[in-house]
C-alpha cells in the first residue's frame, strides 16, 4: 500500500503518498490506541459523493472521546480532509480511511506527552467480499473467538486495537475455507462479523442483534431505515446461532461489505442457499442510494 502515486492528508497537509510515514516508536503502533473510520465515496451522476460523511466523522470523534484521545482538528476539518483526499487523488469512487493516532512523543503506558495525529488516505477498493458473492452469498462459520466483552475494550469505539479480535476470527475462518467469521458475544449470542453487522430474516421480519458488543454500524442504521421505509418490521434481539441455521435469509452490512448476502453458516444452507429476495431488494436499494439514483435519500451524499 505504501508504494504508489498520490497524496495523503497528514496533520493538516497533503503529502506525497510515499512520504506519509511515521516513526517506529509511534505509540499507537505499539499499544493500539487509535481510532479510525471506513468511508466510501461513489460515482454519481452529479459527481463523486461520500456516503454519510458526517455520520462517519461523528463516530470518529465519539471513538476518540471514548478513548480519551484529544482531537486537534474540528469535524469540519476532517470532513474537508476526506473530500480532499478523494478529489486530490482524482478518484471517481474510493474507500476512505481517516485514522487518528498517538505519535512518537513518548513511550510506555504512562507517557503523558502524547499528541494526537490524524491522517486520511483514499484509494479504489472494489467489492469487499467479492463481486460474485454479492449475488451468490458467502459461506461463514461461527468463530472460536468471541467478540469482546463490553467492559474489556470499548465496542462503540472503532478503535485500532479492537481489530486484533477481528483478524483472529477472520483468519481462522479463511484458513478453514470460509469467506467470513460470525462472532458470538461472551454469552454465546450472535454479535457481528469481523467487520460487519449482521441481519437475519424470518417470515418477513428482519432481526439484528442488540448492539452491546457490536459496533454501531452506519450501514446497519441505513438498512434499518430502508427496511422500515419499505414497510418491513425490524427487531433488535438476542439471536442464537441455531436461529441463523433456520432463518429464511441472512446478510452482513458494512461500509466495505455494503449489503452482502450470507448463504451458509457452519455448513447449514440458509433458506434457499443463495441471496434471498428481501436481501436482494435491500441490496439493490442501498446501491441505488449510494450511487445517487434515489432522490429521497440524497441528503446522505456529500459531493467531494
Ligand atoms: C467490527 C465492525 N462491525 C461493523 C462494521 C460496519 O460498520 P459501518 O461501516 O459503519 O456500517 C464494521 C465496519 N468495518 C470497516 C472496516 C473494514 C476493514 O476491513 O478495515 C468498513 O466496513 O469499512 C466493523 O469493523
Amino acid at each position: 500500500m505504501s508504494d504508489r502515486d498520490g497524496l495523503i492528508w497528514l496533520d493538516g497537509e497533503m503529502v506525497p503518498w510515499r512520504e506519509a510515514k511515521t516513526h517506529v516508536l509511534t505509540h499507537t503502533l505499539h499499544y493500539g490506541m487509535g481510532v479510525f473510520e471506513g468511508v466510501r465515496a461513489y460515482k454519481t451522476d452529479q459527481g463523486t459523493a461520500i456516503f454519510r460523511l458526517q455520520d462517519h466523522t461523528n463516530r470518529l470523534f465519539n471513538s476518540a472521546k471514548i478513548m480519551r484521545m484529544p482531537m486537534p482538528y474540528s469535524k469540519e476539518q476532517l470532513n474537508d480532509a476526506q473530500r480532499a483526499a478523494v478529489r486530490e487523488n482524482k478518484l471517481d469512487s474510493a474507500y476512505i480511511r481517516p485514522m487518528c493516532f498517538y505519535g512518537s512523543e513518548g513511550m510506555g503506558l504512562r507517557a503523558d506527552n502524547l499528541e494526537t495525529h490524524a491522517m486520511v488516505a483514499a484509494w479504489t477498493w472494489g467489492s469487499y467480499l467479492g463481486a460474485e458473492n454479492m449475488e451468490k452469498g458467502i459461506r461463514i462459520k461461527t468463530s472460536s473467538f468471541n467478540r469482546h466483552h463490553v467492559n474489556v475494550t470499548m465496542c462503540k469505539a472503532k478503535a485500532n486495537g479492537n481489530y486484533m479480535n477481528s483478524m483472529l476470527a477472520l483468519r481462522e475462518a479463511l484458513d478453514d475455507g470460509y469467506d467470513e467469521a460470525l462472532l458470538l458475544d461472551v454469552d454465546g449470542f450472535v454479535s457481528e462479523g469481523s467487520a460487519e453487522n449482521f441481519f437475519l430474516i424470518k417470515e418477513g421480519v428482519l432481526y439484528t442483534p442488540e448492539l452491546t458488543a457490536a459496533l454501531d454500524g452506519i450501514t446497519r442504521k441505513t438498512v434499518i431505515t430502508l427496511a422500515q421505509d419499505l414497510g418491513f418490521e425490524v427487531r433488535e434481539k438476542r439471536i442464537t446461532r441455531d436461529e441463523v441455521y433456520v432463518a429464511d435469509e441472512a446478510f452482513f452490512t458494512g461500509t466495505a461489505a455494503e449489503v452482502t448476502p450470507i448463504r451458509e453458516l457452519d455448513r447449514r444452507a440458509i433458506g434457499s442457499g443463495t441471496r434471498g429476495p428481501i436481501t436482494a431488494q435491500l441490496q439493490s436499494l442501498y446501491l441505488d442510494i449510494v450511487h445517487g439514483r434515489s432522490e429521497k435519500y440524497r441528503d446522505w451524499l456529500t459531493l467531494v
